[in-house]
C-alpha cells in the first residue's frame, strides 16, 4: 500500500482536550496541558508517524503515512490583542488542511438548535441561554469556522470516560444535524479510548504521498521553546486568577553542554544545560506574586519546570528565572509579535550570522 501523509489540524473551544490528544497521540509531552483555559497560545506541529496495518479477514488494513498534526489555541471570543494573535492561529492552522479534527467536550451541556434563527438553506443555528452563553458561543464560533472549510472534518467527542454509554447517541444526533462530518467518533484523550479508529479514519482521507518532516523527529518547534512552554505550565498550574493569564516566558540563555565523545561511563553525572529564562508579566503585583514570599513561588515554579526539563532533554538542567514587568503586554502587537518562537528563531539565526561574521 502507498505511503500517505498530510496535513491535520486539531480545533476546538479553549479545555476540550486536543492537547491532551496531541500529547497522547505521539506519546510524548509536546503540549503543555493544563485544567485552565487558553493553555495553548501558537500553533505546535507534531509529527506522528503511523505503522502499515496489514489487512486480514478481521482488519480492513491501513496503509502507514504521516501525519503533521496541528494543535491550535482554543477558539474563543478575542478580548485582547494577544486574544487575537491567539485567533489568527487557528485561521492559519485552517489553511490548505487535508483534514480538520473539531474536538467537543462532552461534558458541557448542550446548546438547544434554533429552528427560527436559521434562514432557508442556512446551516441551523443554536440557541443561547444562560450558563451556556459562553461555551456554546465558542461552539457556534467553530462550526462556522468549520462551515467554510473545503476539507473533511472528524467529529471528536472528547471525555467520554466521564459519560454513560447511553449519553452518546442524543450527542451524535445533535451533531450530526449541525454539519455534515465525515466522521463522528467518541473518543478519551485522557483514557486512550478510540484513538486506533481515529487514525485509520484519518489516514483514509490523506493524499498518498512522501514524508514532511523526517522519520524520527517529533516536532517542527525546537526544544529551547519547549522549555518555555513548560515553564509557562508550573506558572498556570500553581498560580491563579489574572497572574497564569498574564504571563509570558522568553529564553534568554540556553547553552547546550558539549557533545559527549563516546557513551557515558555507568554511573558517571549527566551533563548540564544551562537555561535562564525571563518571565513578563504585566505589573508589580503580579511580580510580587510570582516571586512569592522569600522568593517561595518562583523556587517553586523553577524546582517543577526543571524536573520536567531534565526529562525532555535528557540532561541535568541548571535553570535561572527573573520575573520582569511589561505593562499591558498583552495589547502590544510588537511584543507579542516578539514572543511567537519563530520569530525568536529568525532573531537567534540573525543573531548567529552577525556573531559569525
Ligand atoms: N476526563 C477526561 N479529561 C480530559 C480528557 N482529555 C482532556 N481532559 C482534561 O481536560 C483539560 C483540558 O485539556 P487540554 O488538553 O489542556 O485542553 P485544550 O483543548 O488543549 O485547552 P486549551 O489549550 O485551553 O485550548 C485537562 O485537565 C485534561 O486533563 C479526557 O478524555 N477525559
Amino acid at each position: 500500500m502507498p505511503f500517505r501523509s498530510g496535513f491535520v489540524s486539531i480545533i476546538g473551544r479553549p479545555n476540550a482536550g486536543k492537547s491532551t490528544l496531541l500529547n497522547a497521540l505521539l506519546g510524548q509531552k509536546l503540549a503543555i496541558v493544563t485544567h485552565k483555559p487558553q493553555t495553548t497560545r501558537t500553533r505546535i506541529h507534531g509529527v506522528l508517524e503511523v505503522p502499515l496495518k496489514k489487512k486480514t479477514k478481521d482488519v480492513a488494513g491501513r496503509p502507514a503515512a504521516q501525519i503533521v498534526m496541528v494543535d491550535t489555541p482554543g477558539i474563543h471570543k478575542p478580548d485582547t490583542q494577544l486574544d487575537r494573535r491567539m485567533m489568527q492561529e487557528v485561521h492559519d492552522a485552517l489553511e490548505s488542511r487535508n483534514a480538520v479534527l473539531f474536538i467537543v467536550d462532552v461534558t458541557h451541556k448542550l446548546p438547544k438548535v434554533d429552528p427560527n434563527a436559521a434562514g432557508p438553506g442556512e446551516a441551523p443555528k443554536m440557541k443561547i441561554t444562560g450558563r451556556m452563553t459562553l461555551s456554546a458561543a465558542e461552539d457556534d464560533f467553530a462550526l462556522q469556522l468549520i462551515q467554510k472549510l473545503d476539507c473533511p472534518v472528524i467529529l471528536l467527542l472528547n471525555k467520554i470516560d466521564t459519560i454513560s454509554p447511553a449519553e452518546i447517541m442524543p450527542l451524535i444526533a445533535h451533531w450530526s444535524g449541525l454539519y455534515n462530518f465525515a466522521e463522528i467518533i467518541p473518543i478519551s484523550a485522557r483514557k486512550k479510548i478510540n484513538l486506533e479508529l481515529m487514525l485509520d479514519k484519518v489516514v483514509d482521507l490523506l493524499p498518498e504521498g512522501q514524508r514532511y518532516f523526517p522519520k524520527h523527529q517529533l516536532t517542527d518547534q525546537p526544544e529551547r521553546f519547549l522549555v518555555a512552554e513548560l515553564i509557562r505550565e508550573k506558572i498556570l498550574m500553581l498560580t491563579g486568577e489574572e497572574v497564569p493569564y498574564a504571563t509570558a516566558v522568553v529564553i534568554e540563555k540556553y547553552e547546550e553542554p558539549p557533545p559527549q565523545a563516546g557513551k557515558p561511563r555507568a554511573g558517571a553525572k549527566l551533563p548540564v544545560t544551562k537555561i535562564s529564562a525571563a518571565i513578563f508579566c504585566e505589573r508589580t503585583g503580579q511580580k510580587a506574586i510570582l516571586i512569592g514570599k522569600q522568593g517561595v513561588m518562583l523556587k517553586e515554579i523553577g524546582t517543577a519546570a526543571r524536573k520536567d526539563i531534565e526529562s525532555l532533554l535528557g540532561t541535568r538542567v541548571f535553570l535561572e528565572l527573573f520575573v520582569k514587568v511589561q505593562e499591558d503586554w498583552r495589547s502590544k502587537p510588537g511584543f507579542i509579535e516578539d514572543l511567537d518562537w519563530r520569530r525568536q528563531l529568525e532573531q537567534l539565526a540573525e543573531k548567529q550570522a552577525n556573531e559569525e561574521e
